[in-house]
């Protein structure tokens, strides 16, 4: 088996390992969407001979309904067994609910001999390894596996079931990822042959295997066959159009399948090399592909592609996440924290890991120090293997239509079917010669079967993709075309998607003065929250240019500060304290002091002179879901290091002392917000004088964000897109819902869902709250009743609370009305009011504050009220959102995006109503097709049932 490090552990059959019963049946992954049912085979030798005398009898015919229904092909010749002797695997998938057939791998693994010449080693082990030399490699041990969707799984004796083969995630703890020694050398070979070459596999199938595999398909055998017969009844031209139609359908079938399969080579296609720290402390340039799960490499000084998922252990880095996310933002990686007793989770630690398929655009290192991230998972188990695998394997949305389709064919079948038999005895009883009688009846079927109908149902989907590429909306599952032409509610994210990307500065509120909003930034004395606005943000030059999220860039500009990115890929500037310095633009001071030692920097910094530049010696970037970031800063001049934390109004409100917050601080946010104004709190906190640089750099989170000082607000605008409230309107007449689906205030989503038109102007918003687990429901009345929206007063006034949840819902609100949710309310309504979450989920237009997962949740509880829902969005935080819609747009400018089924260049939400009218197209032609083919055999059945009619009716005069 596989245990915590990867490694293979010893077998220790003990007494009761002999007593478990073995198995013939397991299930995996039960209850999830991943669900398989495994059964075990081996080959029956008689079972073998009669089929194989059968398939002789039947002239190849019984084999070719084998390859069709594998399955049975697999049961016919084999016996079930104990899944640890089995041979083959018959493996039910819960989405298709159809069998699938794999074969049971046995791998050696193999161990590094220090020396040559070994007698025993045999040739064939050499062929994993091969790209070492100098070593002989001896066989060690087997295990038996599988591969299905792309994943591994391993037996393990112990349990007496296959397992999934994993990396190191949810295996080890965060201390033994930071033990700093590589992999051995055996230990290497021994990984490599359990999870294989790091490399994301794609079914790829050749021309030939693609016409192979179409041409053996169930209609187009049953097509040949009635070609055929239709010759024989010098019934040409029909048949030559037929022939002509289906070389037609299989080639542009063939053509779109291959497309496909090379624009997904092309996203997966990697050959790099890196470098790899080995036990011994000896550095090896290796390819890639070779890399294991538990290797350590170092990240280069100017960056690269990840092509595994490695977990950061020193320095950090700044990365581009935008083929997985779709988020062109530059995020900054840290490294892990070493705490003890903490197991290492990808999820929670998502923050310090390098996903595979990003890119590394910097790496910040102190002194001489490397940036090293060890291996956590390889090839299809990496996040961007998964995305990949979630395209090759979608859910099947579309499957009740081509279910359907099947069950009418499989009727028309039987009709022809009870048509068939009754002209074949008629022509018995006639006499009819034996060969004439043949082709005459089974004519019958061949008309009553449209032959041509798969290929045909997927030529709309195929203009469909091509009219969207016209468009810059680029489609990576085709299938998902067809489904959103069924859309009937689109989710949109907010900040940069209904909203401008960019913000503008509107003005700020400091604690001191908290009545008066300032607009000019740049006089603000120099103090805390000057110092804030400059310190707090994760901007990093990239040639020469500042990159980060807008919100920090405009904040950052405000203040007319300089940043010196000193952490820019230079070998020269190896020798640096901090790796981003602040200064204002007038400071002439040199801000880069040239020391290797950090243990001698505390001493340094405080013989310094008055200094106004700022350095940034650690930081914790902006998380969705923690609402906040923060930095440890120190002036050159001070002596002690100072946090600054910027966030949303209401984690800084919770994180800071009470008594630094002004008794007003919600009715002031909530001035602001309500005019659809974004607005950030600022806050800080001195350092104890005795945390040594050494120290602060293992300090945990939580420690650092707490007993904050509140400095006030930073007030930004954020406009609409000029196109979004024309798409909205477009959209709301086409009687599709919009929802929006925001991380940011209510109230500032409240107002700009009425300013693009998700709420009218004559619907009141019921904003749902909880306090203590009670529910409340508070009314906002409708624009048309405030008059406008600038009498924030009047609002405040006629504002109502309903206080539990019956008076809430049917409350005098009026049919009109729409309800507001947090995120922390949708919590405590999903824990414990689960059965009004569907009332709420109905009417809700507008769901703020809403982390990653929240807004997933979302989409599936909007799904489970048959929904067919498309997500828009264009952030990080939107992917689990768009992952789980029916068809999830993301406005990306990333080359390529996995992160949804359609990525738009166009960074307006335009494409959605574009998405919709192409799938309703592709949907429409797929049913017209339909449409055609099911009335063309009806009409010759009536032809054929006409004739019965008339048979029977000559028959029964004659009788008379
Ligand atoms: N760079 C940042 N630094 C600190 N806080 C931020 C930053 N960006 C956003 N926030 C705060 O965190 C909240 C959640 O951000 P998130 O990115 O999840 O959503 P959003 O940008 O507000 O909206 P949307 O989900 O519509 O894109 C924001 O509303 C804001 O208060």
């Amino acid at each position: 088996m596989v245990n915590a490090n990867g490694d293979l552990k010893k077998q220790n059959y003990d007494d009761q390992l002999l007593l478990r019963a073995p198995k013939t049946t397991s299930i995996l992954h039960q209850g999830s969407p991943e669900e398989l049912e495994i059964k075990g085979y081996s080959r029956s030798k008689w079972k073998t001979f009669f089929t194989w005398v059968g398939i002789v009898l039947t002239l190849g015919i019984l084999r070719l309904v084998l390859h069709w229904w594998r399955h049975w092909l697999l049961v016919a010749t084999h016996s079930a067994v104990a899944l640890e002797n089995a041979q083959k695997l018959l493996i039910r998938q819960n989405f298709q609910g159809n069998h699938t057939i794999f074969y049971v791998k046995t791998v050696v693994t193999l161990d590094w001999m220090h020396f040559k010449n070994d007698p025993t080693v045999n040739e064939q082990d050499f062929h994993i390894s091969t790209h070492f030399s100098g070593g002989v490699f001896r066989k060690t041990k087997s295990i038996r596996m599988f591969k299905c969707k792309q994943l591994r799984y391993v037996w393990n004796d112990e349990t007496g079931e296959f397992q999934p083969l994993k990396g190191l995630d949810n295996s080890v703890s965060n201390v033994y990822l930071h033990k700093t020694n590589g992999l051995t050398r055996s230990e290497e070979f021994a990984r490599r042959a359990t999870y294989g070459l790091n490399e994301i596999t794609i079914p790829y199938k050749s021309a030939f295997v693609l016409l192979a595999t179409e041409a053996l398909n169930p209609f187009y055998v049953f097509q040949i066959f009635s070609v055929v017969l239709w010759f024989l009844y010098d019934y040409y031209y029909y048949a030559s159009v037929i022939i002509g139609m289906s070389i037609f359908g299989i080639f542009m079938s063939i053509r779109q399948t291959k497309k496909n399969q090379d624009a997904l080579m092309k996203t997966v296609y990697s050959n790099d090399h890196a470098i790899v720290l080995h036990e011994n402390g000896e550095t090896e340039l290796t390819e890639t592909r070779y890399l294991v799960p538990g290797d350590i490499i170092e990240i280069p000084v100017h960056g690269c592609t990840m092509q595994c998922d490695a977990v950061l252990l020193s320095g950090n880095c700044i990365v581009d996440e935008a083929l997985l996310t779709g988020e062109s933002v530059p995020v900054t990686k840290t490294l892990l924290p070493l705490k003890r007793g903490v197991q290492f989770d990808m999820k929670e630690h998502g923050r310090h890991v390098l996903f595979s398929g990003t890119k590394v655009l910097q790496t910040r290192y102190i002194g001489s120090e490397k940036v090293l991230a060890r291996v956590i998972s390889i090839g299809d188990t990496t996040a961007k293997g998964s995305l990949i695998r979630s395209i090759l394997y979608p859910p099947p949305v579309d499957y009740k239509f081509e279910q359907d389709s099947y069950k009418f064919i499989a009727l028309l079948a039987a009709i022809a079917g009870i048509g068939f038999t009754y002209s074949l005895t008629q022509k018995i009883l006639n006499k009819i010669d034996p060969i004439k009688l043949a082709v005459e009846s089974l004519d019958l079927i061949t008309i009553v079967v449209p032959p041509a109908l798969p290929a045909a149902m997927t030529v709309g989907r195929f203009y469909a993709q091509k009219r969207l590429e016209k468009g810059n909306i680029f489609c990576v599952s085709p299938r998902s075309i067809n489904v959103a032409g069924s859309i009937d509610l689109v989710c949109f994210d907010k900040t940069g998607t209904l909203t401008e990307e960019g913000l503008d500065m509107w003005g700020i509120v400091i604690r001191e003065c908290f009545e008066h909003p300032i607009k000019e930034i740049s006089k603000l004395p120099r103090d805390h929250f000057l110092y804030a606005m400059a310190c707090c943000h994760s901007i990093t030059v990239i040639n020469g240019e500042r990159k980060g999220d807008p919100l920090d860039l405009k904040m950052f500009e405000a203040t007319e500060w300089e940043l010196e990115d000193v952490g820019v890929p230079d070998e020269k500037m190896f020798d640096v304290l901090y790796p981003v310095i602040v200064k204002p633009k007038d400071s002439t001071e040199k801000a880069t002091p040239s020391t290797t030692l950090s243990s001698s920097l505390d001493d340094l910094l405080s013989s310094l002179p008055d200094n106004p530049s700022i350095g940034i010696v650690r930081e914790f970037p902006f998380e969705s879901s923690l609402q906040r970031m923060s930095v440890i800063t120190r002036s050159l001049s001070a002596s002690h290091f100072t946090v600054y934390s910027k966030g949303s109004p209401e984690i800084i409100h919770a994180l800071s002392h009470p008594e630094s917050l002004p008794r007003d601080y919600y009715e002031k946010l909530d001035i602001y917000a309500r005019k659809g104004l974004r607005v950030i709190a600022l806050a800080y906190k001195p350092l104890d004088k005795k945390l040594t640089y050494a120290k602060l750099q293992k300090v945990p989170r939580d420690q650092i964000e707490c007993d904050l000082t509140f400095l006030g607000f930073v007030i930004l605008e954020n406009r609409l897109k000029p196109e979004t409230s024309e798409i909205i309107r477009e959209l709301t007449a086409a009687n599709i819902r919009s929802v929006m689906v925001t991380g940011d205030n209510i109230l500032t989503a409240v107002s700009v869902a009425r300013d693009c038109g998700i709420l009218c102007r004559s619907e009141n918003v019921i904003t749902v709250t909880t306090r203590q687990k009670e529910i409340f429901y508070t009314t906002t009345p409708s624009t048309d009743q405030l008059g406008s929206f600038s009498s924030l007063d009047t609002c405040l006034t006629t504002t109502e609370s309903y206080k539990g949840l019956e008076s809430g819902l049917d409350g005098a609100i009026g049919p009109k009305y729409k309800f507001a949710v947090e995120g922390k309310t949708w919590q405590v309504i999903r824990d414990i009011y689960p059965d009004i979450l569907p009332k709420i989920v109905a009417r809700g237009a507008v769901f703020a504050r809403m982390s990653p997962d929240q807004k997933q949740e979302l989409i599936v509880e909007l799904q489970a009220l048959g929904h067919y829902v498309a997500m828009c969005g264009d952030g990080a935080n939107d992917c689990g959102a768009l992952k789980a819609a029916h068809a999830g747009i993301s406005l990306s400018q990333a080359e390529s995006s996995v992160a949804s089924p359609f990525t738009s260049h166009e960074p307006t939400i335009g494409c959605v109503p574009k998405v919709v009218k192409e799938g309703r197209c592709a949907l429409v032609t797929s049913f017209g097709i339909f449409k055609f083919m099911a009335a063309y055999s009806l009409v010759c059945k009536y032809i054929f049932t006409t004739q019965i009619i008339l048979i029977l009716v000559f028959r029964f005069n004659l009788y008379l």
